[in-house]
């Protein structure tokens, strides 16, 4: 499949000197950030930079105090969470959003808006999660965490989107399902369905990702290429506190 240059996309999703503030806390404090079409931006940062707070200002779940997001071309920064997602916003918590009595069947059937599961679709995403049709009629608790969170992804999808927020897919993963989950997301990213990925171990995502942004205190501190961040080691030390030996 062709990948096109990611420096020629276009921004589907513009945040512009966007703070937050929860209560009293002012939890982000200017955060620019650009996700291009197509592509698969990943948002690191240490913990408590502000990278859950920055998915959830985007859906709306947090207002916005100041700045903007552009999405699509529109002015989402006031939009109630509902017409968010309606146009074309999935969000994919840490939490994995799953229901735990229900077959993973059904879960994929209550995301789906409009009442009916495309056949085609299902097959297109349980092409890059085969557990899916594996377990397809067993209660999704039943499930390991990463299969869960397979069925997480799986319910964002299920439906076109054009843009899909992912929180630290892989927290508490054993490496190997990691791994898997990976390789999910790389088949993901070569259908073009644009995703910002928040992720704090670097070494999963630093062949995953087109763009990246660095946060830190409330505030996007680095923003590039991923393959410039992948092969600039002291700008990983300085930005991430990596060593060499965290490459392994
Ligand atoms: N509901 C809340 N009330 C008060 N402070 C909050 C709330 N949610 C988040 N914060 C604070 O906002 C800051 C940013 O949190 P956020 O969850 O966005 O960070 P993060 O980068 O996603 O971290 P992690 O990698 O640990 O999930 C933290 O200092 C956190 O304590």
């Amino acid at each position: 499949m062709e990948h096109p240059n990611p420096n020629t996309r276009e921004p589907l999703l513009t945040l512009s000197g966007v703070h937050t503030h929860i209560g009293q806390y002012h939890i982000l404090q200017g955060v620019d950030l650009v996700v291009l079409r197509g592509g698969m931006s990943i948002l690191l940062g240490r913990n408590g930079a502000g990278k859950t707070t920055t998915l959830r200002t985007i859906m709306g779940l947090w207002k916005a105090s100041a700045g903007s997001i552009m999405f699509d071309g529109r002015d989402i920064t006031k939009m109630a969470t509902p017409d968010i997602a309606r146009l074309g916003i999935a969000y994919v918590p840490e939490s994995m959003a799953v229901f735990s009595d229900l077959t993973v069947r059904e879960n994929l059937y209550l995301a789906a808006r409009n009442g009916a599961l495309d056949e085609a679709r299902v097959d297109w995403i349980c092409g890059f999660f085969p557990a899916l049709k594996k377990f397809w009629n067993y209660p999704a608790g039943n499930l390991s965490g990463g299969q869960k969170q397979m069925v997480a992804i799986a319910r964002a999808i299920v439906e076109p989107r054009k843009l899909l927020l992912v929180d630290e897919p892989t927290k508490g993963l054993a490496p190997a399902i990691v791994q898997s989950l990976m390789a999910a997301f790389r088949e993901l990213k070569d259908t073009n369905t644009t995703i910002l990925l928040v992720e704090q171990n670097f070494n999963f995502v630093r062949t995953l990702g087109d763009t990246v942004g660095v946060m830190d205190d409330g505030r996007v501190v680095h923003a590039g290429s991923m393959p410039a961040l992948a092969n600039d080691e002291e700008l990983q030390q300085r930005l991430l506190g990596l060593s060499l030996d965290s490459h392994q």
